[in-house]
């Protein structure tokens, strides 16, 4: 029997699927898996033609593969073995550093655990800025991360003007965005992912289905077999498929999150996506979430609202988003939704 802590089952040393992480075939086949003809849009993200390329992504997958994105191969490598060296301590080790007294940073299950009957077949380390990467990370693995986290700001900013480019924006019409051009004063966070090599992977799910709600995430995964997943709904035509966001050399992968799909008043689409779990490959996805000043209220960009329906979204703060999120999970962004005007 693999070793059970007062509540983590080891998911590194188990030979079978127990009933806590088997998911039922509804939930976990609920759309059919494209077949290989469904292809993400792959941006060179310093062409000259990289606004509407990664506009157009956006509207219509709400995900893409961003390359010539000048984050240092060796930082990101340095990321991933810093990721293995914090997930392959003991149990107990890890475990000391689960969140406490409300806060979002520590080891343990996504937050999104609690929607969930079942348990996900991952584990990973919640780290909700810099200074709580260094508090929940320094006793178990050293690791100086400021030059990932200012590396990964950067590019969240290039890839934010980009996408306020794509609306047509200029100066005055970007309103209250104004100051969230380059994205300098905005909040981000850090979610370190751990899939271990799974024995039923029909039966288990890594990550369940969920969207994001910052405003972009731009995720580094391990070569390998990959497990992200996204969810292509592209029209009635067809009915909605998961589609494999495999590794690729040189890439990272950048969807839309929750409040980004609100600033755009609904044009940026906020992909849904889950992580399925394999036998072979122990997995490791580094996903950095860029969103508002944590004070700031996000809402429908002015110039993007019709003003006969108005704005499809009432503004909202990311920590306000979140506390809806933790009552009402999936049914979050319709909450925020003005009614549908007839
Ligand atoms: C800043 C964030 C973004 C969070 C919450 C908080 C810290 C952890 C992030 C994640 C990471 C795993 C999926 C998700 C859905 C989850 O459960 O925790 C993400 C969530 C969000 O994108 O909303
Ligand atoms: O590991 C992955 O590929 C997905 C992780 C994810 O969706 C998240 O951390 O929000
Ligand atoms: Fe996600």
């Amino acid at each position: 029997m693999p070793s059970l802590s007062k509540e983590h089952f080891d998911l590194y040393s188990a030979f079978h699927v127990p009933e806590t992480h088997a998911w039922s075939s509804s939930h976990l086949h609920d759309h059919p898996i494209a077949g290989d003809g469904a292809t993400i849009p792959v941006i060179d993200i310093s062409d000259p033609d990289a606004a509407s390329m990664v506009g157009g992504a956006c509207r219509s997958w709400g995900v893409f593969y961003a390359t010539s994105h000048g984050i240092p191969a060796d930082l990101l490598h340095q990321v991933e073995s810093h990721a293995r060296r914090l997930f392959s301590l003991p149990l107990h080790r890890k475990l000391q550093t689960a969140p406490r007294d409300g806060s979002l940073s520590g080891y343990g299950r996504p937050p999104i655990s609690a929607f969930f009957p079942k348990l996900m077949w991952s584990e990973g380390f919640t780290l909700a800025g810099h200074d709580d990467h260094l508090a929940v990370t320094s006793q178990l693995s050293p690791f100086d991360s400021l030059s990932f986290w200012k590396e990964m700001k950067k590019l969240a900013g290039r890839l934010f003007r980009l996408l306020i480019i794509s609306l047509g924006l200029d100066e005055e019409e970007m309103g209250q965005v104004g100051p969230l051009k380059e994205l300098s004063q905005a909040a981000d966070a850090i979610q370190l992912n751990s899939y271990p090599t799974c024995p039923e992977p029909e039966r288990a799910i890594g990550m369940a289905a969920h969207t994001d709600s910052a405003f972009l995430t731009v995720l580094h995964q391990t070569d390998g077999a990959g497990g992200l997943q996204v969810l292509r709904d592209q029209d009635e035509s067809e009915s909605a498929r998961w589609v494999d966001v495999l590794p690729r050399p040189d890439c990272l992968v950048v969807n839309v999150g929750d409040l980004l799909h609100i600033l755009s008043n609904g044009r940026f689409k906020s992909v849904r996506h889950r992580a399925v779990v394999n036998r072979a490959d122990h997995r490791i996805s580094a996903a950095y979430f860029i969103g508002p000043p944590a004070h700031m209220k996000v809402g429908s960009i002015t110039k993007l609202v019709d003003m006969r329906t108005g704005p499809m979204y009432r503004p909202v703060t990311w920590p306000e988003y979140l506390g809806i999120r933790t009552r009402l999970f999936d049914k979050a962004l319709d909450s925020v939704k003005f009614q549908e005007k007839n």
